[in-house]
This record gives C-alpha cells, sequence and structure tokens, in this order.
C-alpha cells in the first residue's frame, strides 16, 4: 500500500518512508525502485525494500542475481542509476549528508589484505580513518581489541594479516566494520568459503550485535548458520526482488562445499527453498 501522507512527499511505503535524517522515526535504510546500470547491462532492477531499525535481514539469491551489485550501491560504491536509497534519512547520492559513521560495511572477501603487510589491529583500526579523519584518534587502539574481541581474534591482534586463514581475513574485515560502533552494518557473503570455527564466531557476534539492537543486512547464499538469527530475508533473482519476507527453510546439502550455488532460485521448485510468493511476478 502507498501512503502520501507524513512521508515527506517520498509517496513511499511508510515503513520505508525514512523520517527526517537523525530524527526519531528514521529508517535505517530504505531503497526505492533501485536500479543500477553497469555499462549497458542493467544489473539492479526497480528494488524496493527497507530494513528497520534493529532488524537483521538477509539478502538472497544465486550467483550473479546481483547482491553484491546492490549492497555496494547502498554505500556509494557504485552510482544509483534510478531510484533511490536512504541511509537514516539521507540519501546516497548526497554522500556528504549521510551519517557514514554510523555504517560498517564488510565487503565480500577479495583483496582488502591480499598482499598488504598489515597486522589484524591495523587494518581494523584503518576502519576509523575517513576522508575527513586520516589518523586514528585517542582510544582506537582499545576499539579496534575491542572489535577483535568481538571477531574471537584478539589474540591474534599483531599477527600478520597474511598469514590468516580465509575465514580469520573475513573476520578481521568484520571487526574493521564494526570497530566503528555502526547502528547500520551491511556484510556482504561473510560465510563464503571459511572455516567452520570462523562460521561460528560470526553467528556468536551477529548474535550479540542482534542483542545490541544493531541493524543488520547480510548478504548470504544461503543462512546456514544465521539461520534462526535473521528475521527475514528478501531474495533476489536477474536483479529483481522475488520475495520479502520470512526466510526459506534449508535446503539439504545446499550448503556443502561443493555445492553450484548458480541454479536460478526459484525458476524451478527447489524443495524447502522457495517461500510461497517466490514466483508472483514471473
Ligand atoms: N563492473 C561491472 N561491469 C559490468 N557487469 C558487472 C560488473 N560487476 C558485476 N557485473 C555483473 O553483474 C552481475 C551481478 O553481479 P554481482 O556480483 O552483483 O552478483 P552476486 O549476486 O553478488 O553474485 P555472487 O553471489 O557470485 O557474488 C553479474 O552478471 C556480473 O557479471
Amino acid at each position: 500500500m502507498r501512503v502520501t501522507d507524513g512521508t515527506g512527499g517520498t509517496g513511499l511505503p511508510r515503513r520505508l518512508a525514512g523520517g527526517a535524517a537523525g530524527g526519531p522515526s528514521e529508517v535505517p535504510l530504505a531503497v526505492e525502485d533501485l536500479g543500477v546500470t553497469l555499462g549497458h547491462a542493467h544489473i539492479v532492477r526497480g528494488v524496493t525494500f527497507a530494513v528497520g531499525a534493529g532488524e537483521m535481514v538477509a539478502l538472497l539469491g544465486a550467483n550473479g542475481s546481483g547482491k553484491s551489485t546492490l549492497v555496494k550501491s547502498l554505500v556509494g560504491i557504485v552510482p544509483v542509476t534510478q531510484g533511490h536509497v536512504r541511509v537514516f534519512g539521507a540519501d546516497v547520492g548526497d554522500r556528504r549528508a549521510v551519517p557514514w559513521r554510523r555504517v560498517g560495511y564488510a565487503p565480500q572477501r577479495v583483496t582488502a589484505t591480499a598482499g598488504v603487510p598489515a597486522t589484524a589491529l591495523e587494518v581494523v583500526t584503518s576502519g576509523l580513518l575517513d576522508n575527513r579523519r586520516l589518523r586514528p584518534g585517542p582510544g582506537a587502539r582499545q576499539r579496534a581489541m575491542e572489535a577483535l574481541e568481538e571477531v574471537g581474534l584478539a589474540a591474534r591482534a599483531h599477527r600478520s594479516v597474511q598469514v590468516f586463514s580465509g575465514g580469520q581475513q573475513q573476520r578481521v574485515l568484520i571487526a574493521r566494520a564494526l570497530v566503528r560502533r555502526p547502528d547500520l552494518l551491511i556484510l556482504d557473503e561473510p560465510l563464503a568459503g571459511i572455516d567452520r570455527e570462523s562460521k561460528e564466531a560470526l553467528a556468536g557476534t551477529l548474535t550479540g550485535l542482534r542483542e545490541r539492537g544493531t541493524t543488520v543486512l547480510v548478504v548470504l547464499h544461503e543462512l546456514g548458520e544465521l539461520q534462526g538469527l535473521v528475521q527475514r530475508a528478501v531474495v533476489l533473482r536477474h536483479g529483481r526482488v522475488v520475495h520479502d519476507g520470512a526466510p526459506p527453510a534449508p535446503v539439504p546439502g545446499h550448503d556443502d562445499p561443493d555445492h553450484e550455488h548458480d541454479h536460478p532460485h526459484g525458476d524451478q521448485p527447489v524443495p524447502g527453498y522457495a517461500a510461497p510468493d517466490l514466483s508472483a511476478e514471473w
């Protein structure tokens, strides 16, 4: 249902209306009719959803469905081609209006730490820097240690990230996002290709965040260890939202290391996976 009153003229459904930036009714993340085009390819198309304060929401979809491109547009790494993204009520198109210090983002593990001769503590401390703050302030070291503690890596704070396992590197990137003490945390595939110990550590970290009321959007192939923690799932297919509601039930074997995640979720019935309205528009 669309409403026109009380939304500042945004025309957004009431739950998507961001309210005044920093105001009491602010929604941490509101995405309205979002389109992202890269080159000539329409990667994200007409996406609308919101994440309310304290919610933990999963963004699910097969390989190439546009999940990473979508989250990159949320944090301003790729430009919005159509529609709006509002973070705490501020449009990301107006970068200086967005309270980025309230946002933590951990990218899909790629090259953030590869080849960099830095310790875990140094990488995490860098999460406190931005273009206005080029050196860590007082208490930065303590905060970085606390963030490493949260992901279970405080004992390895002074070790080079180059000797860390993939899962440990992923946890360092998450600690780098957590060191900001964000109100909104966005995690891109934190469980992908990591060891069981790291998966369990991450589930513990997210349990603590949920208890503290941190708003979380987490990109996943399947819920895995986060089943039960995530309250809602938004499912993307071919850049469009095909489901926004209860998290899908787990599919046996779906999280096996050898499982290929390139099947078109929802195109064919997948036992226990497809929520009732997945095929509503297709
Ligand atoms: N810079 C780019 N230029 C053109 N196409 C791109 C670019 N980045 C990504 N794509 C394409 O956009 C589509 C969506 O990619 P994206 O990484 O967002 O998907 P994803 O759902 O996150 O996939 P995965 O689960 O494999 O990470 C893919 O077809 C990809 O090849």
